[in-house]
């Protein structure tokens, strides 16, 4: 169903916004695998976490679902025990996609936990009460400022003993960290086969759409938020995820 990302490879003379487009989505399984390192092994221990923290008859959220990468972790690794999840994106995109690659899923597993796809912004979504939420490489693409309240928002939503799985990437303040971690994924990128031109278009791309943060901000925000506890469970170069409980 996936394509191979071609998307930087030609000169492009004025490079614009990084969008999540129609042909972003249509190459996006092979773009995420190629650009962030431990992706694969991300995805699947969310599943793993949910097996862990998710509570028999409750909600989950995948907020900024992509095309359903951890929902469909999440649904391999739970029993049927009455969980639901609804996963969110507000890129029609992405959201239709998911859609489709939930069904073939459906189509697939014999049984497995209900899932919806909802498009929307995930700073104007209501949310149920649930015991846990995957921000899984969304909030950094949600506006600095806007990043506390949505954090709260979930924080409040959250049922006792539940959990946020928040993965993203890493700014470092520290500028020799910053620039080894920084070149050792741009090394990542080209033993994936992207070239010297993809990957420089691509950071002109995303550089004003997409902002990482420094660890300590993300942890210091976790705990304005309400959140007891946080905690990394994995790092790979400039990638992370953490969990928070409630
Ligand atoms: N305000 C918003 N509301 C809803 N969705 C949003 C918003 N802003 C951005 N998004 C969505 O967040 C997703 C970020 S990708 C997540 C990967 C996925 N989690 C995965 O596990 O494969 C990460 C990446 O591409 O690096 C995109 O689909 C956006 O449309
Ligand atoms: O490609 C990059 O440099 C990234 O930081 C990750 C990424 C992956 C997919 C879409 C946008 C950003």
């Amino acid at each position: 169903m996936s394509e191979v990302d071609k998307l930087f490879a030609s000169p492009i003379s004025k490079v614009d916004d990084f969008r999540f487009d129609d042909a972003v989505a249509r190459v996006f399984p092979d773009m995420i695998k190629r650009s962030v390192p431990g992706y694969p092994t991300i995805i699947e221990s969310i599943g793993v976490i949910a097996g862990q923290y998710a509570q028999p008859g409750t909600l989950i959220y995948d907020l900024g679902c992509s095309l359903g990468a951890a929902t469909q972790s999440m649904r391999r690794h739970l029993p049927l025990n009455g969980c639901r999840i609804i996963a969110v994106d507000n890129a029609e995109a992405m959201s239709e996609r998911c859609r489709e690659y939930l069904s073939a899923q459906d189509a697939m597993l014999e049984e497995a936990i209900p899932a919806e796809v909802i498009t929307a912004d995930i700073n104007a979504l209501t949310l149920q009460p649930c015991s846990m939420v995957v921000l899984n490489f969304t909030l950094q693409f949600i506006p600095t400022h806007q990043r506390l309240a949505l954090l709260q928002r979930i924080r409040k939503a959250l049922l006792p003993g539940g959990v946020l799985v928040l993965s993203e990437k890493l700014n470092f303040t520290d500028s020799q960290t910053q620039n080894a971690l920084e070149s050792l994924h741009y090394a990542f990128k080209r033993a994936n086969g992207y070239s010297e031109l993809e990957i420089a278009q691509k950071r002109t791309a995303i550089e004003n759409v997409m902002r990482p943060d420094p660890l300590e901000v993300h942890q210091q925000r976790l705990r304005d938020a309400g959140f007891s506890h946080s905690h990394l469970w994995f790092q790979c170069l400039n990638f992370c995820s953490m969990i928070a409980h409630t």
